[in-house]
């Protein structure tokens, strides 16, 4: 039998997946690592960690798999986005990562907009928002410089690893797009933004295809994760781009959500000149010359696991959801806006912050777990709705992430969204998604959409319930108007932060 293997450097973990010629998921496995927030909106991690345990990672693959290494042919990645990795000449983190949920860059974001104007939008093909590299880089200018006087790279969190891997600088377009210094359309870092900000352009790393050979393993990597020197490595992607693959969304018309740490809302998009104004992210896939737009909730996932740590820290999330489907659709009058951390879609805002609205002395914990479902979920209507008005239409969505895990979330999806959500056998998207590039970076299919075709298989459909649609299209009018009546009150409580 012959696998492949994809790696998902997750926010939360990294999540290693392995998979045969018929795409069943044989093995998994998944190793945790910390995030670190020194500062209210700041946020990294530590790229050695990713390392150290996406080498733990493959190795437990390995050992339970019991797969001799010859049968596993080729290993490919999805990682987090726009998380800035500085290097020196040696290829030594000049500091900690600055992740895609890190807001300190505001002012730096004001400064882009202000020296590139409009040709932000026709070069980056989006805004500038504080999760982006640019952003970050340019912090690091202004409050580092000695550091970046010492970068000779930039690079995003996966590329990091599978430099450390294969000792190899690449970056794929599909997460280049995400940095704010690529010409989307044509495909090549842009001369005039990386200038405009005295940045020599040979910071940025050479530009491959998600389904790139780069190399094959170096040999200490070999002998720490028990995989074969020859085991072919392929690019990769960003993580939303791969779990679009993983998800098939492959053609116009195909949309899927994703409850990671993030949430997002994705639709393939084959035109390359069509204009959102920066309402959504306008991106690479990581299929050769295709786009996608995508709205982000950054804190989905993320509310729900600050909720549980805090609240609930004893249990786990099954325990803590037991039950929430009893409660009707509303949790009883109690509304939550999942901006804990900011957030960027529809509201690019790195100030706003998340509320509960009308708490009673009759709520109980399960109500507040429901409330966050919801409040995450309209969020993510939100971007839907950004979809439905721009002249898509959204009948089917494919859910992925480990908000899927839940029965109630993908039955609540159906009827905030309006439409039938979709569940696949692995939830794993990204993962599964690196997986299939390196299938077909290998050869084993003639196009992405025939691995497509072989590798993905629906397991559940969940229908929307015309009389809960009904009931939280109410609601979410009111969840719309939380965040207007709640900006000012945010941007005044920020001195107590
Ligand atoms: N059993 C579960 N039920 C509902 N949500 C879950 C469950 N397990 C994990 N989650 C949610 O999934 C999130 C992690 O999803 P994942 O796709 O692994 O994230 P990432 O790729 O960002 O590391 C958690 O923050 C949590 O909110
Ligand atoms: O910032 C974005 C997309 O623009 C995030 O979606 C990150 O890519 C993190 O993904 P997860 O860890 O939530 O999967």
């Amino acid at each position: 039998m012959s696998y492949v293997i994809g790696v998902d450097l997750g926010t939360s973990a990294v999540k290693t997946v392995l998979v045969n010629r018929e795409g069943k998921v044989a093995f998994e496995a998944s190793e945790a690592y910390p995030l670190y927030q020194p500062k209210a909106g700041y946020s990294e991690q530590n790229p050695e960690d990713w390392v150290e345990q996406t080498l733990v990672s493959l190795r437990k693959l390995l050992e339970v798999s019991g797969v001799h290494p010859s049968e596993i042919e080729g290993l490919s990645f999805s990682g987090q986005m726009h998380g800035l990795v500085l290097v020196d000449a040696e290829g030594k983190p000049l500091r900690n990562a600055i992740l895609w949920n890190d807001t300190r860059t505001t002012a730096q974001c004001h400064r882009i907009e202000k020296v590139l104007d409009g040709k932000l939008l026709s070069i980056a093909r989006n805004r500038a928002l504080e999760g982006f590299t640019l952003p970050k880089i340019l912090w690091v200018q202004e409050n580092e410089p000695e550091l970046l006087q010492q970068a000779a790279l930039f690079l995003l969190p996966k590329d990091y690893v599978r430099y450390r891997l294969t000792g190899d600088y690449a970056m794929d377009y599909s997460d280049a797009a995400g940095t704010l210094l690529l010409d989307v359309a044509g495909k090549q870092w842009s001369t005039e933004i990386a200038e405009a900000f005295e940045l020599p352009v040979s910071l940025c790393p050479r530009l491959v295809e998600s389904f790139e050979e780069v190399g094959t393993l170096l040999p200490q990597i070999a002998d720490q994760t028990g995989l074969a020197a020859a085991t072919k490595v392929y690019a990769g992607g960003a993580d939303n781009a791969c779990g679009a693959i993983g998800a098939g969304i492959l053609s116009e018309g195909q949309t899927m959500c994703s409850i990671g740490t993030s949430g997002v809302v994705l639709s393939y998009e084959e035109r390359k000149d069509l204009d959102f104004e920066g309402k959504v992210h306008f991106f690479n896939h990581g299929e050769k010359d295709a786009f996608y737009i995508m709205g982000v909730t950054l804190a989905a996932g993320y509310s729900l696991s600050w909720f549980k740590d805090t609240f609930a820290a004893d249990k786990s999330f099954d325990v803590l959801l037991q039950g929430i489907d009893a409660i009707p659709a509303g949790s009883n009058g109690l509304l939550f806006t999942p901006y804990i951390v900011g957030e960027r879609t529809p509201h690019p805002d790195a100030n706003i912050r998340g509320s509960f609205i009308g708490m009673d002395a009759g709520h109980k914990l399960e109500h507040f777990g429901r409330a966050v479902m919801e409040g995450i979920t309209f969020s993510l209507r939100e971007s839907i709705d950004i979809l439905r008005n721009a002249g898509k239409t959204v009948n089917e969505v494919i859910s992925i992430g480990g908000g899927a895990k839940n029965e109630a979330w993908l039955q609540m999806q159906a009827d905030v969204f309006n439409a039938t959500i979709v569940k696949l056998e692995s939830e794993q998207g990204p993962a599964m998604g690196a997986a299939m590039l390196a299938a077909y970076g290998c050869g084993w299919f003639p196009s992405l959409q025939e691995c497509a075709a072989a590798f993905i298989r629906p397991a559940k459909s969940y229908a929307p319930n015309p009389e809960t649609v009904a009931a939280y299209d109410g609601l979410f009018a009111l969840y719309q108007d939380v965040y207007g009546q709640t900006r000012s009150l945010n941007d005044r409580l920020e001195a107590y932060r």
